[in-house]
């Protein structure tokens, strides 16, 4: 029964968090994202253009998945693509003898710039895994079987380094009790739905709740155009900017709290948590944590939430589930 535990380091602002992961006989960081369901790095195999500053994966160790191939896009566009081995993966102690790993020979200028980040880690159902012509399991699928109980928690920090760990719930990193709330795969994604939002001391809910993802691979918080109106209509110098392509509001506001009814409980993010960072290096003008979520067709719960709670993604049981608990 295989149990472990991974830091989870933050990046500038916190916009992503990254884990070590040993792949065949390299370490690499990886952004582990409840929001994909691939595991891919760059590799030798990667164009030394695009692949400058990161660590490389080496097939070489691994047996290649013939014929296999995979192509991903992500939520703001940026891509990655390439060819499939079998080889061993460890996380935190815990072993998959023989995972997918996708090594690329194709990525966007978003991962390139990204020098920390030496791929992902996806952490949603395999039905969404991208590999052809037959998707494999993550990681998480892969050793499910093995773990001591089939769950993963997310433990994620502001400015500062969280975990995540696999087969064990730790008792010692929440207050009060977890609260479940059913989840729904069917987009692959860990899917529940928000009973409603409120701000500041206020319980009157600025709007009825919603569908909604657990998402670590998004930075910030993305809600109903209608809940995000109401919260930032209550702070001074907050503005809708087209041209940002968001709410900005002065890095000198406090803004207030924000609260989410999840499964009967309230789970209260930080307003400092929602002066997410400057727009560039010394600017007055800070980017909201919460925007909204048009176009999305859902609500994303990521890391500006994902820091204030506990969270456990349970596939232990007859049906997925997701757990919170205050921090
Ligand atoms: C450069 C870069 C770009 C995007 C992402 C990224 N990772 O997870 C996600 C979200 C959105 C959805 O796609 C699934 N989870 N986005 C990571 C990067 F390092």
């Amino acid at each position: 029964c295989q149990t472990g535990e991974v830091a989870a380091d933050p990046q500038l602002y916190d916009q992503s968090y990254l884990s070590p992961v040993t792949i065949g006989n390299s370490e690499l960081m990886l952004d582990f994202d409840t929001g994909s369901a691939d595991l891919w790095c760059f590799s030798t195999e990667s164009p030394a253009a695009q692949s400058a500053g990161h660590g490389l994966y080496n097939p070489s160790t691994g047996t290649e998945l013939d014929g296999a191939f995979w192509d991903i896009t992500y939520g703001d566009q940026s891509a990655a693509s390439g060819n499939v081995f079998a080889d061993k993966v460890v996380v935190g102690g815990v072993t998959a003898t023989k995972q997918a790993v996708e090594a690329a020979t194709s990525v966007s200028y978003e991962f390139t710039e990204d020098v920390a980040s030496d791929g992902l880690l996806g952490l949603a159902f395999s039905s969404i895994n991208t590999i052809l012509p037959q998707p494999q399991t993550t990681f998480f699928d892969t050793v499910r079987n093995s773990l001591a109980k089939a769950v993963f928690t997310v433990d994620l920090k502001k400015g500062a380094a969280g975990s995540y760990t696999f087969g064990y719930i730790d008792s010692s990193k929440y207050s009060g009790a977890i609260t479940y709330v059913p989840v729904n795969t069917a987009n692959g994604f860990w899917q529940f739905t928000a009973d409603g939002y409120s701000a500041g001391g206020s319980d009157s809910s600025t709007g009825r709740g919603g569908v909604a993802i657990a998402d670590t691979g998004t930075s910030l918080l993305y809600l109903p155009a209608s809940v995000a109106k109401a919260y930032y209509s209550g702070i001074q110098g907050a503005t809708f900017d087209f041209r940002q392509g968001g709410y900005t509001i002065p890095c000198s506001a406090t803004p207030p709290d924000f609260n989410v009814a999840i499964g009967g409980k309230t789970f209260t993010v930080p307003g400092s948590y929602i002066n997410y960072a400057p727009l560039r290096a010394g600017s007055s003008t800070c980017f909201g944590g919460i925007q909204a979520d048009t176009g999305i067709g859902f609500s994303i719960f990521g890391d500006v939430f994902l820091k204030a709670v506990y969270a456990v993604f349970d596939d232990s049981g007859s049906s997925p589930r997701l757990g919170f608990a205050a921090q």
